[in-house]
């Protein structure tokens, strides 16, 4: 059953509204918010939706101010929604201690260590609890959907889309952190929300899950800067995902590498009018 959800803010943007709306999460126990950008075309009827999943120390507004990328929906009337990254004010002990883990940093998984699978469970938030709450309160056309992300994101829209086949019709990512068990950022999560068997770790791992993918072909888009210093770092490791998915018929990778761009927004929104476009050849088909 979806809960209700509470108007925060509503700002006229592109011919549609920019909304902001919180509500009582079932799954992560706590309040949040989530964004939602409404193309003018809702007002003639049911329009498909684009979930965004933002990146570590990001909230539901990052995508909304700094990318830009209300005019593309506006352009393709696609619904936007953009959850927040983590529960939030759980009073769990150290939550707030790091920028990249617990607040903020919810890495789009259930956990499962004690002290944190209580309220931890982004994945199930997202795939599940969220989208209920869109088609209880919008206007969306059933079984339209496609999700994208940054970075942190990048690898939950991944993980989201292999992990439910069909459930999205298309899936894009921006610097995705795309092998999560082998690189310092993913390790300390993973370790952190489901402790130490790197088996179970596969099952939020991009490289891993698209290796045995056997839903509908996708075709994952990715726009990776040169001059991100985080791809530099190996946080990011986008050539591993295209590796691993060579061998599967059903995944294909294709990966921009753009030249000179760096981690920020000022790449995504560069390049986000390309993945809208990249979306609405399957949701608008
Ligand atoms: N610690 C730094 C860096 C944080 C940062 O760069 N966050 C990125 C996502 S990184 C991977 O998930 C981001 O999207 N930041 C928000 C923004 O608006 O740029 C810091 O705290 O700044």
């Amino acid at each position: 059953m979806a809960g209700t959800i509470k108007l925060e803010s509503n700002t006229k943007c592109f011919g549609g509204n920019q909304k902001v709306f919180s509500h009582l999460s079932e799954e992560l126990k706590c309040e949040m918010k989530f964004a939602v950008y409404e193309p003018p075309q809702l007002a003639a009827g049911p329009v498909p939706v684009v979930y965004w999943l933002s990146g570590l120390t990001c909230t539901e507004q990052n995508f909304i101010t700094k990318a830009g990328g209300q005019q593309h929906a506006a352009k393709h009337g696609m619904l936007v929604v953009c959850p927040d990254t983590s529960p939030r004010g759980c009073n769990i002990e150290g939550e707030d201690t790091d920028w990249d883990f617990g607040s903020g940093a919810g890495f789009y998984v259930d956990a499962t260590e004690e002290k944190w699978k209580n309220n931890y469970r982004m994945y199930s938030y997202v795939t599940d609890e969220l989208p209920n709450l869109i088609a209880a309160n919008f206007n969306v056309t059933p079984g339209k959907s496609s999700i994208m992300g940054h970075s942190m994101g990048g690898h939950g829209a991944l993980v989201c889309a292999l992990k439910k086949p069909g459930q999205y019709l298309s899936v894009s990512a921006f610097a995705p952190i795309c092998h999560p068990s082998a690189c310092p950022w993913g390790i300390k999560a993973f370790t952190g929300y489901l402790g130490t068997d790197k088996n179970v770790w596969q099952e939020y791992d991009a490289c891993s899950l698209a290796k045995s993918y056997s839903g509908p072909p996708l075709q994952i888009l990715i726009d990776q800067g040169s001059a991100d210093n985080f791809y530099n770092q190996k946080q990011l490791l986008p050539e591993d995902l295209v590796s691993a998915s060579t061998d599967n018929r059903n995944v294909s990778v294709v990966l921009h590498m753009q030249e000179h761009y760096d981690h920020s927004y000022y790449f995504i929104a560069s390049f986000v009018g390309q993945h809208f476009d990249h979306h609405a050849r399957y949701l608008n088909a």
